[in-house]
């Protein structure tokens, strides 16, 4: 039996208290009696449920390669096509960045990570098999689901079906999809691709919707009947959805009524570049909110740097979030709101859980976001994974 006692720590900003812990898991929150545990003094810091990045792209970042000189067009096609001219070129082996980001990510505080992950007729399962070999390497430090990602398209690309098949054979996690008009343009054919895919496999789905007012609406609709039709109510998710930040908002007040019949949740990278989903309106119609940072440092853009708690200072900035209540809301989508989509059981500061767990110092959860303090300790399955604002592991 293995126990750790957390001591003077803050659950979310509260009393003064100690978190016991056993064998991975909370086993008490309360003042600790004499214990033969090994004790961490908090120091009276905040604690909080370990982070979750649950729309990140593990495959594709240049971290640790250099500057990278943009190259890429405006448009997605350039982005896509670019991305998959240069990943042989500049070598951007899926295995070694994708456990740099690991190490990145748990370095503030992130305990869980979806990634997309592209599967094409170029790289097959380069990149699936890269990032499958990091969620094995790392499996005591961060739980990582894997999507089946069609990043060049399904349907304009013949032989990425049968690839994504094998994926998710593999071991995939989620059925992955890309604007199914705007890409593929063939929705009834990507859609009911992938949907079928999640059919055989018994498998959630994600799919990137970066269509814009109608015509994303318009194949938003199509993703709602799918849902209901096929009774995946809580399995599906549509990420980016700027079309739900639309200007005829009663178009999209009435998608958003739908999302919460079918629980399709919603995830979100609060961009200032985009419209986007409104995180007060979805919060108010009972739609699920998730979110993440996409991808970081790639051919796709310079930013980013995996920090779940600046993300959630982004969704406070981009939805004019500026109580307090609302400003915890930002840091519970980056929370529990990814643990939902994720599905990751035993999520939570409570006892009976998983010790996933972050102590920053902060007066209130609020401060902290607008702050971002170091994070002083992450723990996973009550083992420390990070220090002060480094990983306890190291990458190559
Ligand atoms: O489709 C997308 C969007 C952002 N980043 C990606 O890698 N792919």
């Amino acid at each position: 039996m293995k126990e750790l006692l957390l001591r003077n720590v803050r659950p979310f900003g509260g009393a003064l208290t100690d978190i016991l812990i056993r064998d991975g898991r909370i086993a008490r929150i309360g003042k600790a009696e004499a214990s033969t545990a090994e004790v961490e003094d908090g120091g009276g810091a905040i604690a909080i449920p370990g982070l979750v990045e649950a729309h990140a792209h593990l495959d594709k970042s240049l971290w640790g390669m250099g500057w990278h000189v943009h190259q890429a067009g405006p448009a997605l096609e350039d982005k896509i096509s670019t991305e998959r001219r240069l990943r042989r070129e500049l070598n951007i082996d899926p295995a070694r960045q994708s456990a740099r980001q690991v190490a990145l990510a748990a370095s503030h505080g992130t305990t869980a990570i979806r990634s997309h992950v592209d599967v094409d007729t170029d790289q097959k399962l380069w990149c699936f098999d890269g990032v499958a070999a990091t969620r094995e390497r790392f499996r005591d430090v961060m739980d990582i689901e894997i999507v089946a990602f069609p990043q060049s398209g399904l349907m304009i690309r013949p032989g990425t079906l049968e690839l994504m098949d094998e994926a998710l054979a593999n071991g995939a996690d989620v059925v992955g999809g890309l604007d199914p008009c705007g890409i593929d343009r063939d929705p009834k054919g990507q859609l009911d691709a992938i949907f079928g895919l999640a059919q055989k496999h018994g498998k959630p789905v994600d799919i990137h919707l970066h269509e814009a007012d109608d015509l994303g609406a318009f194949s938003m609709e199509m993703i709602i009947e799918r849902t209901r039709a096929l009774g995946m109510q809580g399995k599906v998710t549509v990420s980016h959805a700027f079309c739900l930040g639309m200007t005829d908002r009663a178009r999209a007040a009435a998608l958003t009524e739908h999302l919460a019949h079918q629980d399709i949740a919603i995830a979100t990278t609060a961009p200032a570049s985009r419209p986007v989903p409104l995180a007060a309106e979805l919060r108010r119609a009972g739609v699920r909110l998730c979110a993440g940072s996409d991808g970081i440092r790639d051919t796709w853009g310079p930013y980013g740097n995996l920090d779940m708690l600046e993300r959630a200072l982004f969704i406070g900035l981009r939805n004019n979030f500026r109580n307090d209540a609302d400003v915890e809301y930002a840091l519970h989508i980056c929370t529990q709101g990814g643990a939902d989509v994720m599905e990751i059981a035993d999520y939570g500061l409570r006892e009976g859980a998983f010790a996933d767990i972050v102590l920053l110092d902060a007066e209130t959860v609020p401060e902290a976001v607008a702050a971002r303090p170091k994070r002083k300790l992450v723990l996973k399955r009550g083992k420390p994974v990070a220090r002060d604002g480094q990983a306890l592991f190291t990458v190559e």
